[in-house]
């Protein structure tokens, strides 16, 4: 396997990289943070947590515009008003789908665009690691950035002249790997990686320290997010 230690370790960083973010749906959306949180917070989460992603993708010196796949109508406002383009959800089979969609529209404009998705579900997203992340990318073709679990995938890089070949869901890491991505090994890239799925996860995300608009709908839950981790932890041995 190759990784970014294998290289020169400061790559000349792309400038410009065009995001892709996909998001189901919010009625549909973090259907696993349901036990955790109750279903009528459940979709003004996963409303937060991306517009937290995105706002933090856009401040990243490394990004030029990033585009959100998605045919959910407040969602999309949202995101449009924070700078984001909205592309349609199309072909409607799926997030691999819709990733190579949302890679098509961003160079049907730019043919040279350096392309990567991004997750919708980073709350904790600090512009500066993914400026980092997207540095590190850049000594590849195509990259990824394994989730905090070390199973899932949360970033998947292609540069210009390379198309992005998506494989996420599950246990992608293993996938994009195989697919002959290079992983970005680099330390403290935490909060690239930090996706929510869980109350754990949020848990784990609300400890690295999250964007505005999840802060604001978690605001006094803090006690709550740590019931939800205590709930899903394994029971403990003697
Ligand atoms: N546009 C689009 N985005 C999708 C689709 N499926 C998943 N996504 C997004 O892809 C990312 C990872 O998706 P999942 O983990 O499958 O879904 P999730 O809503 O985050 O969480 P769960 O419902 O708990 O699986 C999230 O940003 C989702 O919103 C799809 O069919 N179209
Ligand atoms: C879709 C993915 O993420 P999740 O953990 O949200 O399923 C993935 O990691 O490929």
């Amino acid at each position: 396997m190759r990784t970014d230690g294998d290289l020169a370790p400061d790559p000349a960083p792309v400038a410009g990289w065009s995001l892709v973010v996909p998001l189901k749906p919010l009625a549909l959306a973090k259907s696993r943070l349901a036990g955790a949180v109750g279903d009528s917070l459940r979709p003004r989460l996963a409303l937060a947590f991306a517009e937290d992603t995105v706002a933090a993708a856009l401040a990243c010196a490394a990004v030029g515009d990033v585009a959100v796949v998605t045919d959910d109508p407040v969602a999309g406002a949202a995101l449009a008003a924070l700078g984001a383009r909205i592309v349609p959800d199309a072909p409607g089979a799926g997030l691999n789908a819709a990733l190579e969609h949302g890679a098509r529209a961003v160079r049907a404009r730019r043919p040279r665009a350096a392309v990567a998705a991004l997750n919708a579900d980073l709350p904790a997203l600090r512009p500066r690691e993914l400026a980092r992340a997207l540095a590190a990318a850049s000594a590849f073709s195509r990259a990824f950035l394994t989730d905090a679990a070390g199973i899932g995938t949360t970033l998947l890089c292609a540069l210009p002249g390379a198309e992005l070949r998506p494989a996420f869901g599950g246990p992608s890491r293993r996938r994009h790997s195989a697919s002959g991505a290079a992983e970005i090994l680099s330390p403290g890239l935490d909060s690239v990686r930090r996706d929510v799925d869980t109350g754990a996860d949020l848990a784990a995300a609300l400890g690295l320290g999250v964007g505005p608009r999840t802060a604001e709908v978690t605001a006094g839950r803090t006690a709550w997010a740590r019931t939800a981790q205590a709930a899903e932890a394994p029971p403990a041995t003697a």
